[in-house]
C-alpha cells in the first residue's frame, strides 16, 4: 500500500498502515527484541539527568555519533535483521539512512515526551522514517505556533510513518502513556546524519 498524506498544515506527514505484512512484522519484532542491546538512556530534563521511560539503542554506521537531550551517543553496529529494512527504506524513499534510534516501550507506562527531531546533524529539513512493531500506540503531533493545530493517530504493527519537509521545524511529537493494559512496542526512527 502507498504512503498517504495526513491532513496537517505546514507539515509533511505520510502514513502506510501496512508497510510490512504481519508475518514480516512479527519476525522483525522477535529478532529485534532479542538481538538489540537494549539499555536505559540517561536524558537531560530541566537541567537534571534522569532515566528515560523506555529502553533504547542508537544504531548506525561509523561516524554517526549523535547528541540528543544533551547527551552524546556512539552508534552500535547494525543487527542483521535491520539491514533489509534499511535497504528497502533507502530505495523507496530515495535516501541514504545511516542510523536509527530503536525504542522499546515495555508497556503503557513507557512513553516519549514532546520533542522534535531537530538536532543540527540532521540538517534543516530532515526525513524521519518511523517503523512501528508490536502493540499499537497513539502518536501525537502538535504545532509549535498554533497548539490547536494537532493530530493524534494510531501506529499499528507493521506501519511506516514518514515525517519530512518542515515537520520537525513546525511541530513537536510525542508518544503518550496509556492506562490501557497493553504489551510491548518497538519503534525504529531511521535518520540521516549529515557529514557522517
Ligand atoms: O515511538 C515513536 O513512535 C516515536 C519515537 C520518536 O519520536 C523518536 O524516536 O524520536
Ligand atoms: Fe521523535
Amino acid at each position: 500500500m502507498p504512503l498517504s498524506p495526513l491532513p496537517l498544515a505546514d507539515a509533511e506527514v505520510r502514513l502506510d498502515r501496512h508497510w510490512l505484512d504481519p508475518g514480516q512484522a512479527d519476525a522483525l519484532f522477535a529478532a529485534l527484541r532479542e538481538h538489540v542491546a537494549w539499555e536505559v538512556h540517561r536524558i537531560r530534563l530541566f537541567g537534571r539527568e534522569v532515566d528515560s521511560p523506555r529502553l533504547s539503542c542508537w544504531i548506525g554506521d561509523a561516524g554517526t555519533g549523535y547528541r540528543y537531550s544533551g547527551v552524546r551517543f556512539e552508534p552500535r553496529p547494525w543487527p542483521a535483521a535491520l539491514l533489509p529494512v534499511r535497504e528497502r527504506l533507502c530505495k523507496e524513499l530515495g535516501l541514504d539512512f545511516n542510523s536509527v534510534l530503536a525504542n522499546l516501550y515495555r508497556d503503557g507506562h513507557d512513553a516519549m515526551g514532546w520533542h522534535s527531531d531537530a538536532e543540527p546533524e540532521l540538517g534543516a529539513a530532515p526525513v524521519i522514517a518511523s517503523v512501528s512493531l508490536g502493540a499499537a500506540r497513539r502518536f501525537a503531533l502538535k504545532s509549535r505556533a498554533q497548539p490547536q493545530q494537532r493530530l493524534t493517530l494510531e501506529l499499528p504493527h507493521g506501519s511506516l510513518l514518514v515525517m519530512s519537509g518542515p515537520t520537525q521545524r513546525n511541530y513537536r511529537h510525542a508518544l503518550p502513556r496509556t492506562a490501557r493494559p497493553i504489551g510491548a512496542r518497538i519503534n525504529l526512527t531511521f535518520r540521516q546524519i549529515l557529514g557522517a
